[in-house]
């Protein structure tokens, strides 16, 4: 499909160019030009406090990150660090318990600031979600064809018929053998595995310029984790998707990520390269969540020895 060039959320990563802010033009010389990773996604002192009967308790606390098209951001931290709040109050899916406070800008749009309706073209559009459970984010009585439909007919005002092809074309993309029986099939029909890609497929349909992902494997067994992170990896690689990865797994963060911010009781306490941060971690709290996992040496390899590229693979799961 043909990126909409009219709209922002629809530039190929790849095109994005600007000025370079940081270094303003000096009188007498021209102002210099370089390509900039652009963050598509930003968040900045993003706090989210609920109301308790014990008094206000701050969930998410002054965090800052970016995400740029074409890199795996890992958010990690134990349970109940605030990992969830964060990706929710981007998407503004907070519990009505909740405020959040700071700004989030998604594709240069202000979320925090938009109404109702204009948050529900963004959602879908511009950042697909993708959760732990894919049977509680797909209807049970709707067939997939259905489902994957439903989002392009109402965004993208295309007949049925048009969105049945590209939907078929998703399906295909995330590895889904047979896709057209897939389409005809419901959600109960299909492995664990398989609903997964269904969820991430749905997720893509609209080419958002960023997915986040909530723990997206835990729910599923060691081999079809393996592979549904291995078709992040590739979607990165290949569609240019920036991927928000939500994990308390630090071997997931290891085998798929290109930077990790580190969170602990709502705050981020240390951010990085993966490489740099797995092996040589600042904070005794990224120290523990190695220690508590792997060995730092097993770590490094698994991410050395990643599983074959899913087009090599024999069977999708
Ligand atoms: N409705 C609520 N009212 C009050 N506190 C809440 C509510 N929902 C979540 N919290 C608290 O907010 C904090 C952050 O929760 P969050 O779900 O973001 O953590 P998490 O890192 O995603 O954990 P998990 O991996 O278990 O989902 C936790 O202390 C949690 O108890």
């Amino acid at each position: 499909m043909d990126p909409d060039l009219s709209r922002p959320g629809d530039l190929p990563h790849r095109a994005v160019v600007q000025l370079d802010w940081r270094q303003p033009a000096r009188p007498g010389r021209s102002a210099p030009q370089e390509d900039v990773v652009t963050a598509f996604l930003s968040v900045e002192n993003l706090s989210v406090r609920f109301e308790t009967k014990d008094g206000p308790f701050l969930a998410v606390d002054d965090v800052s990150l970016e995400l740029a098209r074409g890199e795996i951001l890992a958010l990690v931290g134990e349970s109940g660090s605030g990992k969830s709040m964060t990706s929710l109050a981007m998407m503004r899916l907070l519990p009505e318990t909740a405020t959040a406070t700071g700004d989030i800008l998604i594709d240069g749009v202000d979320v925090l600031a938009l109404g109702r309706r204009a948050m529900e073209d963004v959602r879908g559009a511009r950042v697909g979600m993708i959760f732990q459970e894919p049977m509680t984010s797909l209807n049970p009585v709707l067939t997939i064809a259905r489902q994957m439909t439903e989002g392009l007919v109402r965004h993208r005002r295309i007949s049925r018929g048009e969105a049945a092809v590209r939907a078929l074309a998703t399906l295909t993309d995330v590895g889904i053998p047979e896709p057209d029986r897939v389409m005809r099939q419901y959600p109960h029909q299909l492995s664990g595995g398989m609903r997964q890609r269904v969820m991430i497929a749905a997720a893509l349909t609209l080419d958002p310029g960023v997915l986040i992902a909530d723990e997206p494997t835990t729910a599923l067994d060691v081999t079809v984790q393996a592979q549904v992170l291995d078709l992040l990896v590739d979607l990165k690689n290949r569609l240019g998707s920036g991927i928000l990865l939500i994990t308390h797994d630090i071997g997931v963060v290891a085998e798929t990520a290109d930077r990790v911010a580190v969170m602990r009781a709502g705050r981020i306490v240390e951010t990085g390269n993966v490489e740099a941060v797995l092996s040589a971690p600042q904070h005794p709290y990224t120290k523990g969540l190695l220690a508590s996992h792997l060995t730092l040496d097993r770590v490094m390899t698994k991410r050395g020895s990643r599983p074959p590229r899913l087009t090599e693979k024999a069977g999708a799961v």
